[in-house]
């Protein structure tokens, strides 16, 4: 049976009986508020090196698609911001809702996205394993971008067009060679704050920066994304994977830094 889920019986609002930290003071997403933000001189530009960028397979894991990378070495990082060290690519999912203006984890002034892509990376300078790395204070990094709908986005059809080889949970499928650098906007100006993962887990290891600017999709993309399943090949009951995002949780005093002019 599954853990936790996104539904009624098994969603975000009982995740605290299993995930007790679910209630805890650096819980992940947030609603970003702008103007209650502190600027902080000293935030240098986040600096993606992700030219040697190895991605391995695609793959459905009962709660989003995730495209997974080889971090063997340091081929893949994101350093500079807020980061004291090099973080290492590990992989990237998406949350997404049922329609239009809805999906996103982090929220701006209140208001949502259409869906929010998590680029995850973990601290190996530090940290010897992902698993380590994913129960440390300052142990991961995740770079969220926000999809707004509009124009097809000419490299995400890589991805959605890879869809139909991961319908079920559990299934996976080689994806090898995509550049995640692709689906950024072209500022790369950012929020950032000490938080979570967004699902159990829920450990408090990510410092998340969350980029101002989102990247366009098109309905008919978002709409592939919703063609995968939560459930199982062998299961008799198929649920569409939609509103797989958690809502925003309380900021308990924690600061949000802004890194643009
Ligand atoms: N939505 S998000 O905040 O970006 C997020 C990123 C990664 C994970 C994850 O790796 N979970 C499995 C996991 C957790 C802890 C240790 C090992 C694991 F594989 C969960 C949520
Ligand atoms: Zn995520």
């Amino acid at each position: 049976g599954n853990l936790w889920g996104y539904g009624k019986e098994d969603g975000p609002s009982v995740w605290h009986k299993n995930y007790p930290v679910a209630q805890g003071d650096r819980q992940s997403p947030i609603d970003i508020v702008p103007h209650q933000a502190s600027h902080d001189p000293s935030l240098g530009p986040v600096v993606l090196n992700y030219d040697q960028c190895t991605s391995i397979k695609i793959a459905n894991n009962g709660h989003s698609v995730v495209v997974e990378f080889d971090d063997s070495d340091d081929r893949s990082v994101i350093r500079g911001g807020p980061l004291d060290n090099p973080y290492r690519l590990k992989q990237f999912h998406f949350h997404w809702g049922v329609k239009g203006c809805h999906g996103s984890e982090h929220t701006v002034a209140g208001n949502s996205y259409a869906s929010e892509l998590h680029l995850v990376h973990w601290n190996a300078v530090k940290y010897t394993t992902f698993g380590e790395a994913a129960t440390a204070p300052d142990g991961l990094a995740v770079l969220g971008i926000f999809l707004q709908t509009g124009d097809d986005h000419r490299w995400l059809n890589m991805i959605t067009d890879a869809l139909y080889t991961v319908k079920f949970k559990g299934s996976a499928a080689d994806f090898k060679g995509f550049n995640p650098k692709c689906l950024l906007p072209s500022s790369l100006h950012y929020w950032t704050y000490l938080g979570s993962l967004t699902t159990p887990p829920l450990h408090e290891s990510v410092i998340w920066i969350v980029v101002k600017d989102p990247i366009t999709v098109s309905e008919k993309q978002l709409g592939k994304l919703r063609t995968l399943l939560f459930t199982g090949e062998e299961e008799d009951q198929r649920t569409r994977m939609e509103n797989n995002f958690r809502p925003p949780q309380l900021l308990k005093g924690r600061n949000v830094l802004w890194s643009f002019r």
